[in-house]
């Protein structure tokens, strides 16, 4: 799938593939004004190895979707990311069922959990930049039959944590440190600035609005 350029702070100097199939991080990173083609990659996602850190272990998950999708497609920048929830040391991914939700959401509720993001920035070569970014969210405690109501209602079943921030799952939110577009699956900071720095992006001219003064 090609995803169109639109009007953003960037411009693709080099073919970038988003190895993902989260319609979350398509729009993340359409909103930096990028042109791309999105294949999203079949690499399996085993749960945490006894002892890995979780961040280390974000890490191996979003190097192993990239590498998957960038080692028969010489010539471009793939992009792969894995979004974990962590709370205390424990990795809370997403969950099976309705039941499970109301489980991770009841343990997450009225506390601060971390929630990281790792991506893998990959050619043909392998990889060649890497990064974990943490965001802190407490969220709050709206009562059983709300989390209920809310788990229930499909929108946990595809996320880290059993909660979208960007959707109904705000009520939740009690505070955020840190990036918000990296709960949702980019840290969109980092990231454009890995990929200015390997000048695989570069800022877009400003349009005829941009630049000139307008009427006072
Ligand atoms: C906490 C949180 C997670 N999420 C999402 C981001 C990720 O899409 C998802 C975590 O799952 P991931 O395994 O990181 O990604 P994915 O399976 O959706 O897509 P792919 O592996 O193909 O790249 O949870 C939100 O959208 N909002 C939130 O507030």
């Amino acid at each position: 799938m090609h995803q169109r350029q639109r009007p953003g702070p960037f411009r693709a100097a080099t073919p970038l593939i988003l190895a993902s199939a989260s319609p979350r991080r398509r729009e993340l990173l359409a909103s930096l004004g990028l042109d791309f083609e999105v294949v999203p990659s079949q690499a399996p996602e085993p749960p945490p190895m006894a002892g890995e850190r979780p961040d280390a272990y974000a890490l191996r998950l979003a190097r192993a979707k990239a590498l998957d999708v960038a080692a028969p497609r010489p010539g471009a920048l793939v992009i792969g990311a894995d979004t974990i929830v962590v709370l205390g040391d424990r990795v809370l991914g997403k969950p099976r069922d309705a039941a499970d939700a109301m489980a991770t959401l009841t343990r997450l509720a009225g506390r601060t959990h971390v929630v990281i993001t790792a991506c893998c920035l990959a050619g043909a070569g392998g990889a060649v930049r890497e990064f974990a970014v943490e965001t802190r969210v407490r969220l709050a405690h709206p009562g059983q039959e709300a989390l209920a109501a809310y788990a229930a209602g499909g929108e946990p079943l595809d996320k880290a944590g059993s909660y979208a921030i960007q959707g109904a799952g705000a009520f939740l939110v009690e505070r955020i440190e840190g990036s918000p577009s990296n709960v949702i699956g980019l840290p969109l900071k980092e990231l454009a600035a890995a990929l200015v720095e390997l000048e695989a992006i570069r800022p877009a001219s400003p349009g005829p609005a941009a630049g000139g003064r307008g009427p006072a």
